[in-house]
């Protein structure tokens, strides 16, 4: 009891660097000073679209990471701005379709832009952007996806260390706050890919509760028996995207369920966190 009153006395920006230096240790210093670096963002520009897109490297590298071979029906849950998108988008089969969502109404709009400038159509004609609620997609349909990217929103470290507003008013209750939230989008994101199909989830977060933690609960959930779904390891190509981008991809360390992108040890990349989920069986009985 002593811990918990202990732990949700942090708050601010003095509590965020408790937490953070608890969890990191000495290397938190150097990760905020990679924070402070210019970052590692490269151009993407998918052949015949009218506009490049911006994005960081360690972001390629994650949809990269989703593997597109075979498939047919991909969606990304949480595509706003889009970035992600437009790699799956660009990568995907001719055969494939792509179903891009968004919840937020604003960040909608700035998604279907991005699809419509930055894809030439006859990309964007296969990409179909939507406005709804992630968590609650799964009570309207079930296993049809053979390939789902979910980029959860996080805490975002590297935002809230940027914005003073953020930094003063950051609690550890915000990192339960989001990890509910994860749990539902990841949870529906389980339930809407079909046996055979595989699930790419990640965070910009360097929280392990947002990023290993889910994956864990993810286990206790639906692999009980272990025999439900598997992780994968990653395999670029990078020859998949060398026509759309000039890029030397990041390095990744490995974590207990997936993978790491560290800015401090690759020139400012990242963070992001990946883990990649092979549905072996049917998961109806859990639904
Ligand atoms: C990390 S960002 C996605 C970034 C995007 N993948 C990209 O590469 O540009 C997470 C997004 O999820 C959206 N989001 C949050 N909750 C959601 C939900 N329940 N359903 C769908 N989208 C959601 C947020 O508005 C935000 O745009």
């Amino acid at each position: 009891m002593k811990q918990k009153s202990a732990k949700n006395k942090l708050s601010g920006e003095a509590g965020f660097e408790e937490y953070y230096a608890g969890l990191y240790g000495e290397r938190w210093q150097s990760i905020k000073e990679s924070f402070a670096g210019e970052g590692s963002a490269v151009e993407y520009h998918v052949t015949g679209a009218e506009k490049s897109y911006f994005l960081d490297s360690a972001s390629v590298l994650a949809a990269l990471c989703l593997p597109l071979e075979g498939a047919t029906d991909i969606l990304d849950l949480c595509a706003a701005p889009g970035g992600k998108t437009l790699v799956l988008a660009s990568r995907m089969p001719v055969d494939a379709n792509l179903s891009s969502n968004e919840r937020s109404p604003e960040r909608k709009h700035r998604l279907s832009v991005v699809v419509e400038t930055c894809l030439p159509t006859s990309i964007s004609e296969r990409v179909k952007t939507s406005c709804s609620d992630g968590a609650t997609w799964c009570t309207r349909q079930s296993e049809c996806f053979d390939r789902i990217l979910l980029d959860a929103p996080c805490s975002s470290e590297r935002h809230v260390i940027a914005d003073p507003k953020y930094l003063n008013s950051w609690s550890p209750s915000r990192i339960k706050t989001v990890t509910t939230e994860q749990w539902s989008l990841l949870s529906s994101a389980y339930r809407l890919l079909s046996p055979e199909g595989i699930l790419l989830y990640s965070t910009c977060a360097l929280c392990p509760e947002e990023n290993d933690g889910m994956i864990e609960r993810l286990y206790k959930k639906f692999n009980k028996e272990g025999d439900a779904f598997a992780l994968m390891s990653p395999a670029p190509d990078l020859s998949e995207i060398s026509d759309f981008a000039q890029i030397t991809l990041p390095g990744f360390e490995q974590t207990k369920y997936g993978y790491m992108i560290m800015p401090d040890k690759q020139n400012g990349a990242g963070p992001i966190y990946f883990s990649i989920i092979k549905k072996n069986k049917s998961c109806a009985k859990s639904l």
